[in-house]
């Protein structure tokens, strides 16, 4: 059987990698087994130096800390693809990455099972007042109590959002004996014995522990205020790893401190400190509650997740620039084409994203009119086209004459070609 060719860029300088927010070694490694350079940081930047960083960067990977804005993108001039080594990607400006023609990539489900794990973990501590006895045993205190400390088996869970996180969560919890129900905005099939219910405040006043798994939306931002806090049972728990807009914290301190809650787990929060370091100190009126466990956004933060997402990620950006693949992109159209053999060694891949509007592929058509245009696959999403075609039995010069044309047309947008 033929095997794939190596293709390299026709119009790029050697790929140059920026990997910020402690991206696992996984992915610096595959980068680096492609001959990308990498430069690494564990922590992340905001504003002019995020712009100064980028200047040359042609692959940019951030976790969730990361903000893209239009601003940082119209600066950056020379990126070609962003990945995302988490599931979350509303830290970039999808369309403002689109539109420029950076793909962005991320890895949606990678890391669901360490979060799942973490709140049985949360669930049990919050059950037995666990927080609140390690601290005093830290502080030489023996608190030996069994008042308002329970077992989880034959408790009810409501999960808000079932989807990759929530649904884990439901195998794992009913495996220990809780009763689950869920609400979700789609009707989901329920997974063992679970239930899906109608109404967020049905859920809540059933539950005895709620837990989310939202996503952060125009609408779970606040989601969780005063309101929803009152109907919940009284004795019960709030457990949040997925955003920290959902929860209005002012409304949760009142709650904690009323005793109408008996505890929280915490791991995300409405503004999060840019590196590790003392720099917790947005919250203070959270650190004096009963029975409250907080972490620093770690719920995903396991080797086997980081390494996995390392791994994905790395991949399909790889597969971008190499082959021009946009299969997996979250913001782009799809779009990939089978490989070209070892043995077509004049053949070549324009890779050519544009505005989507009328009368580019007839443009583009006229400018391939004299060659032998092989395979050729276009897909549009929105505002944006994005056109792969395989060129036989093209020389060099012509491969620059074609790149010139391309990149002078109206509705370009960004035109790569490897071969
Ligand atoms: N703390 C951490 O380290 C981590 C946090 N996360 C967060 O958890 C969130 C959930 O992750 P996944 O389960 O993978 O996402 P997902 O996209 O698979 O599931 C989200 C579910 O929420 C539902 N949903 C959306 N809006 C809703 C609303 N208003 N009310 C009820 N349900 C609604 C969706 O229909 C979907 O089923 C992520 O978006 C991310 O923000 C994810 C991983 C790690
Ligand atoms: O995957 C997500 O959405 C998370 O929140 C995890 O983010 P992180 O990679 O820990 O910055």
């Amino acid at each position: 059987m033929q095997k794939p060719k190596t293709l390299k860029p026709f119009n790029t300088s050697k790929i140059k990698v920026l990997l910020l927010e402690d991206v696992n070694p996984t992915a610096i490694n595959t980068f680096k087994e492609q001959g990308y350079q990498v430069e690494t940081c564990a922590k992340t930047f905001v504003g002019q130096e995020l712009i100064d960083k980028l200047r040359d960067v042609h692959i940019l990977g951030i976790r969730s800390k990361t903000k893209i804005t239009k601003e940082i993108l119209d600066e950056a001039n020379n990126l070609l693809a962003i990945g995302c080594f988490c599931i979350a990607t509303e830290q970039v400006d999808l369309k403002a990455a689109g539109k420029k023609g950076i793909a962005v990539y991320n890895s949606p489900f990678k890391n669901s099972h360490s979060v799942a794990e973490l709140v049985i973990g949360e669930i049990i501590s919050l059950a037995r007042q666990l927080g609140d006895r390690n601290r005093e045993m830290h502080n030489g205190i023996w608190n030996k109590v069994s008042r308002g400390c329970f077992e989880i088996r034959g408790k009810i869970l409501g999960i808000v959002g079932y989807g990759h996180v929530g649904s884990q969560l439901s195998v794992i919890a009913e495996a220990l004996g809780m009763r689950v129900y869920f609400y979700d905005v789609l009707q989901l099939m329920p997974l063992g014995s679970a239930r899906q219910v109608e109404t967020l405040d049905e859920l809540l006043a059933m539950s005895d522990f709620i837990t989310l798994h939202v996503p952060e939306l125009k609408d779970t931002r606040g989601m969780i205020g005063a309101r929803e806090i009152s109907l919940m049972k009284y004795g019960s728990f709030l457990i949040n790893n997925g955003r920290g807009s959902t929860v209005q914290l002012p409304a949760l301190v009142d709650g904690l401190k009323s005793g109408h809650l008996a505890g929280a787990a915490l791991d995300v929060y409405p503004k999060q400190p840019t590196s590790n370091g003392p720099h917790f100190t947005d919250y203070p009126d959270l650190l004096d509650c009963p029975n409250v466990i907080l972490t620093p956004h770690v719920a995903g933060a396991t080797e086997e997740a980081q390494a996995n997402i390392g791994l994905e990620v790395s991949t399909s950006l790889i597969q971008f620039i190499n082959d021009g693949t946009s299969l997996g992109a979250v913001n782009f159209p799809q779009v990939g084409l089978r490989a070209i053999r070892e043995d077509d060694a004049s053949t070549a891949r324009v890779l050519h994203v544009h505005q989507n509007i009328p009368g580019v592929l007839r443009e583009l058509n006229k400018i391939f009119a004299n060659h032998n245009v092989e395979k050729q696959y276009s897909n549009s999403k929105d505002d944006i086209a994005y056109v792969m075609i395989d060129v036989a039995n093209v020389s060099f010069t012509q491969l620059q004459s074609l790149y010139d044309t391309i990149n002078s047309t109206e509705a370009n947008i960004k035109t790569r070609i490897v071969y």
